[in-house]
């Protein structure tokens, strides 16, 4: 079996996040979910969410599937690392993304969401594409959509085509050789705690010279930006005009107007170049002439976050074979 499904911008305007549409149960009920390698909790929004935390999105509603079952005395509770939170109680039922089904997928319902989640209508939920290990239900953990979908597969993979302001694609069981251009590069993941956490072989701000230091971190489709060591990112916000470090904004804004040099990373001997254009993420509050930095430090964090800023410039092979790996390819 194979899938394949869209992964869309929630803002036509700047890549914050990418939805992708799945049905559950039967009747199936649709939502968009944000696919998310850096978790592995399957969460929507649900008919067990307090009506004052839903703004626009759409719900499921397991009492109107024939097929959803209470996953009864479990229950999940999770926290990003952005503070965003969701906690609830389990069901399964049937879930299908682009063609491929799983029955009896552990769906996890809100029963709280935080208020960013709230405020952002798009998102009806989160599919963790992360290792089954990072799955918080209790007393059992539960296994990821892929993890369920694995055995039907014909290749136990999927990949992420995501694309700069405009629908990518998110494929399961094969690799699609008109996404991708050249050789892909494939590198070791280190599944330990649970994140596709792999180590590229340098970087280069614009078009200086390629620093081979190695920078492990982690391939992840649920941030936006891209999170590097501060000795990195300095060097690259050096060569912007205007740039600074704004506590105030939390990172490093520049004026929109300023022009930026592009982002080059390694994976093997493979260069991915981020265009420039893709290294202003935003203005920083609606209509404002000062941006925030699609590359920001990762020295609050504790881990490297490869986020979309970074996916987008690829094509990746998410390889869930024993071991894993993670494979890149030019565009
Ligand atoms: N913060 C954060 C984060 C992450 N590192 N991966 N996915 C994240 N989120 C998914 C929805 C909210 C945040």
């Amino acid at each position: 079996d194979t899938g394949s499904a869209a992964a869309v911008p929630i803002d036509p305007r700047f890549d914050i996040a990418y939805v992708t549409p799945v049905t559950i149960g039967t009747p199936p009920q649709t939502l968009q979910l944000d696919f998310d390698t850096g978790s592995s909790d399957l969460w929507v929004f649900s008919s067990h969410t307090p009506t004052s935390q839903i703004r626009g999105q759409e719900i499921y509603t397991p009492d109107k599937s024939t097929t959803s079952k209470l996953l009864d005395g479990h229950t999940w509770s999770i926290t990003y690392g952005d503070g965003s939170a969701s906690r609830g109680n389990v069901y399964t039922d049937n879930f299908t993304v682009g063609g491929l089904a799983v029955a009896s997928q552990a769906i996890q319902c809100a029963q709280q969401v935080s208020s960013s989640f709230t405020t952002e209508e798009s998102i009806d939920g989160l599919l963790g594409l992360g290792f089954s290990t990072l799955n918080t239900v209790n007393p059992a953990s539960q296994l990821t959509f892929f993890d369920n979908a694995k055995s039907k597969l014909g290749s136990p993979v999927f990949t992420a085509d995501l694309k700069n302001k405009q629908a990518g694609t998110y494929d399961f069981g094969f690799i699609d050789k008109a996404k991708y251009t050249g050789e892909i590069t494939y590198v070791p993941v280190n599944p330990d705690p649970g994140y596709w956490t792999f180590t590229s072989s340098g970087y280069a701000v614009g078009s200086g010279n390629f620093s081979g230091s190695p920078i492990t971190g982690i391939a992840d489709t649920g941030t936006s930006l891209v999170y590097l060591p501060t000795a990195i990112v300095t060097a690259y916000y050096r060569q912007v005009q205007g740039a600074t470090n704004s506590r105030n904004y939390g990172g490093y804004v520049f004026p929109c107007s300023a022009t930026l040099p592009p982002f080059t990373f390694g994976v093997g001997e493979t260069k991915f170049t981020i265009p420039a254009s893709y290294m202003s993420y935003a203005p920083v509050t609606d209509g404002s002439s000062t941006c925030f930095g699609g590359l920001q430090s990762s020295s609050g964090i504790g881990v490297n976050i490869w986020g979309d800023v970074a996916l987008k410039a690829a094509f990746v092979v998410f390889n869930g074979a024993n071991p894993p790996t993670l494979g890149w390819a030019t565009k």
